[in-house]
């Protein structure tokens, strides 16, 4: 097999800068070569799970005692070309539609026609892809923009490597006076997965909820269905935990596509930071129970040392085994096909090898493209704010406040805490390379410290004075760290990041803002809307208090310094100011405000930009049952329709929000009979 990963080509940005850094040197060189060797191709996510000793069903294990408590593929022939297609012709404008509305039961179903268009493979989309097939007269096409997923997203420690590699689509934000001024053009790196699996393939593995109060709120704000006590049955159809927290059968679920679990390792690190957490007053609780208020080692999306992402979960063991199924990757979907007169959604234009391809749907088109790559096939197909897309030439179809209502968990990579000797993880470049070899070598379980994000598991979640409700407003993240390497070239370092996270001298510590106020946008991009990046405007920090906020969280994190945690093993904050920031006093409001407008963190957690709400809500682009207004035949899924982002990491939150529409959609069909 042919490999199908390529990492991070970070030659030009080490040699532009001349940067002295260790992933710079030959250490980093080597390191990415035996990686792409032993990890490029896609062997594991592809193989049937049957044949994989490693995959055989268990139930609870792996007590922590620290902690108290898966097509046939279509050929690629049986799609029509474009050229001299009628519909295509309808969008162009050249030729007037045929009205049809209501249901099509009748007809002789075509090679190139379906009764549900997925379009994206991602957290959301492979979730989908499971629970409609499950319907074995449905048939169903998932389109997918990437590769299949290669083997290097197996590996916990490796989410460094993947930014910007040939699994990423890349995206920067647009320059902004309040965010992301340290970096390269003012830009910050916006990691997005392109690949089966999409972002839960690349993602940190946190198996996070959020609190009762968001979704609650989802439901207050004119969205049956959507409360926390109607999505607990869905969070548990999803999960497969394999953790203590199984034994809360009211709240956990066992025997889900989903595994979840801890890490079969952790470093000295990941309990001192609880432990630290816990010192300061917070309780070691369940950080996926309703109230999230405390800290803890979390749950990972995880099997036996290797991801779960939805790719795994979902498509793996249905893979070839479900004649009603059928995957497309490396296709990449560039517009929806829609009856202008009548407004009915009729199917999808796909790009594949650079031909095009026109596929239909007889019941519904279901975007699930993400919070970025939604709101742009939208507005590629006229739904969308109609200023926007008339000073792009495109046709406006319905006016919506679609790429609107921009969120997500900011944070920075400013504050550096250094570890000592004691608990300093970092390993010489021959003990890197016997650690990957040994890792890969490992059958049928994964263990050691490529098996575990280290640190990154040590989870907080605190109510600042600025939280209007009893609900947590910061949440912490510590992700590994080279101190001297940090210093010596922030941006640099940061831009070219490719090793483990198992392996550091320090760490950052990486305060969340989980309710922000500020709102960002999703834009076309104006001189190549269909292949050009969408234009992002995160909008950080517009709102002052989201500052105020930060600020506090910063503050708190740095008081963690006096525990008995932190002191016996010798862990303190870096108190250098870092470049940028170099006249404020290290610790006053504007040394930490600097920090946050340089070195701007997106914690990859884009939503909101494809809105649900009730009929009366001026921003709303779906509308409770996830239907798109204005437009019938067409849904999107993913975390895009979010309306407040949540409390917590999002992969969950969007697989559930999957279960739950793929439910709706049954409904709608099995039962209601209901097609518009
Ligand atoms: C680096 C990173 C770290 C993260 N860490 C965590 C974590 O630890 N825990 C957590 O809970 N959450 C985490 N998240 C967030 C979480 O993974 C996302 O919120 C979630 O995966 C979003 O799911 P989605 O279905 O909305 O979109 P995605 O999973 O991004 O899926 C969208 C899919 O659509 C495909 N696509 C897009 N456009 C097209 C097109 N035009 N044609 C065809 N296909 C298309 C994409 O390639 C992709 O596969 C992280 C995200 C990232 C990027």
């Amino acid at each position: 097999m042919s490999t199908t990963w390529s990492p991070h080509n970070i030659a030009p940005l080490c040699m532009e800068q001349q940067a002295n850094l260790t992933q710079c040197s030959s250490a980093g060189f080597l390191f990415l070569s035996l990686v792409v060797k032993l990890f490029g191709n896609a062997t594991y996510s592809t193989s049937n799970p049957e044949q994989n000793p490693s995959e055989s069903h268990s139930s609870f294990h792996g007590y922590n005692p620290f902690v108290q408590y898966q097509s046939a593929y279509s050929p690629v022939g049986h799609e029509s070309s474009s050229s001299g297609d009628q519909l295509f012709q309808y969008f162009s404008g050249t030729r007037a539609a045929t009205k049809r509305v209501g249901p099509r039961p009748h007809r002789r179903k075509k090679s190139n026609e379906y009764d549900f268009i997925i379009v994206g493979a991602g957290s959301a989309g492979c979730v989908l892809a499971n629970r409609l097939t499950e319907i074995t007269k449905w048939r169903v096409l998932l389109l997918e923009a990437g590769s299949e997923e290669p083997d290097v997203t197996m590996v916990p420690s490796f989410p460094p490597l993947y930014r910007d590699s040939s699994i990423d689509w890349g995206y920067r934000t647009q320059p902004e006076k309040l965010t992301c001024r340290g970096f390269t053009g003012h830009q910050c790196v916006w990691p997005r997965g392109k690949t089966m699996g999409g972002s839960s393939a690349i993602n940190y593995l946190i198996y996070m909820r959020g609190h009762r109060l968001d979704y609650d709120t989802w439901a207050e704000l004119g969205n049956p269905g959507w409360s926390y006590d109607e999505l607990l049955p869905y969070f548990r159809k999803s999960e497969n935990n394999r953790a203590i927290e199984a034994l809360d059968t009211i709240h956990h679920g066992v025997g889900g596509p989903m595994t979840v679990e801890r890490f079969p390792y952790f470093d000295e690190n990941t309990f001192m930071l609880v432990e630290a957490f816990n010192q300061t007053g917070l309780p070691i609780i369940d950080l996926t129970g309703e109230n999230n208020i405390g800290t803890n080692i979390a749950l990972s999306t995880s099997r036996d040392g290797r991801r779960m992402s939805t790719n795994i979960a979902y498509i793996r063991p249905i893979r070839h085994i479900r004649p009603n199924l059928s995957i497309i990757v490396d296709a990449f979907v560039t517009k929806l096909i829609i009856d202008p007169v009548t407004k009915t959604t009729l199917g999808v234009t796909y790009v594949k090898n650079g031909i095009t391809h026109n596929v239909f749907a007889r019941n519904e088109v279901i975007v699930s493209s993400g919070s970025i790559n939604s709101p742009k096939l939208l507005m590629l197909s006229g739904i969308g704010p109609r200023e926007h897309l008339e000073s792009l030439d495109i046709p406006v179809v319905v006016n919506l406040a679609v790429g609107r209502n921009l969120q997500d968990h900011v944070s920075t990579e400013g504050l550096t805490l250094a570890l000592s000797n004691k608990t300093s993880t970092m390993v010489s470049t021959q003990e890197l390379l016997e650690e990957v070899n040994s890792y890969y070598q490992q059958e049928p379980k994964k263990s050691g410290p490529l098996s575990s994000t280290s640190a990154l598991s040590s989870v907080g979640f605190i109510k600042t004075k600025y939280s209007r409700v009893n609900a947590p407003d910061i949440q912490y993240h510590f992700t590994a760290r080279n101190v001297e390497d940090f210093y010596a070239n922030p941006s640099t370092y940061l831009e070219a990041n490719i090793f483990p996270l198992a392996f550091y001298n320090g760490l950052a510590a990486n305060p969340l803002l989980l309710t922000p106020r500020s709102r960002g946008v999703v834009l076309l991009n104006n001189t190549d809307p269909v292949f050009g990046q969408p234009l992002i405007y995160s909008g950080f920090y517009t709102v002052k208090e989201d500052m105020d906020v930060m600020v506090e969280g910063i503050r708190y994190a740095v008081s963690l310094e006096e525990t008995e945690a932190f002191q016996k093993n010798g862990a303190r904050f870096v108190r250098i100011p870092v470049k940028n920031c170099e006249d404020h006093k290290w610790g006053s409001y504007d040394y930490f405000a600097c920090i946050l407008i340089q070195y701007t963190s997106v914690i990859y957690h884009p939503s909101g930009t494809c809105k649900m709400g009730p009929v009366w809500d001026k921003q709303a682009v779906v509308d409770p049952r996830l239907r798109v207004y204005g437009i019938s035949r067409l849904r999107v899924v993913d975390a895009s329709i979010m309306p407040f982002i949540v409390r917590g990491n999002t992969n969950i939150p969007t697989v559930t929000i999957a279960e739950r529409a793929a439910d709706m959609i049954k409904e709608d069909y099995l039962t209601r009979n209901n097609y518009n």
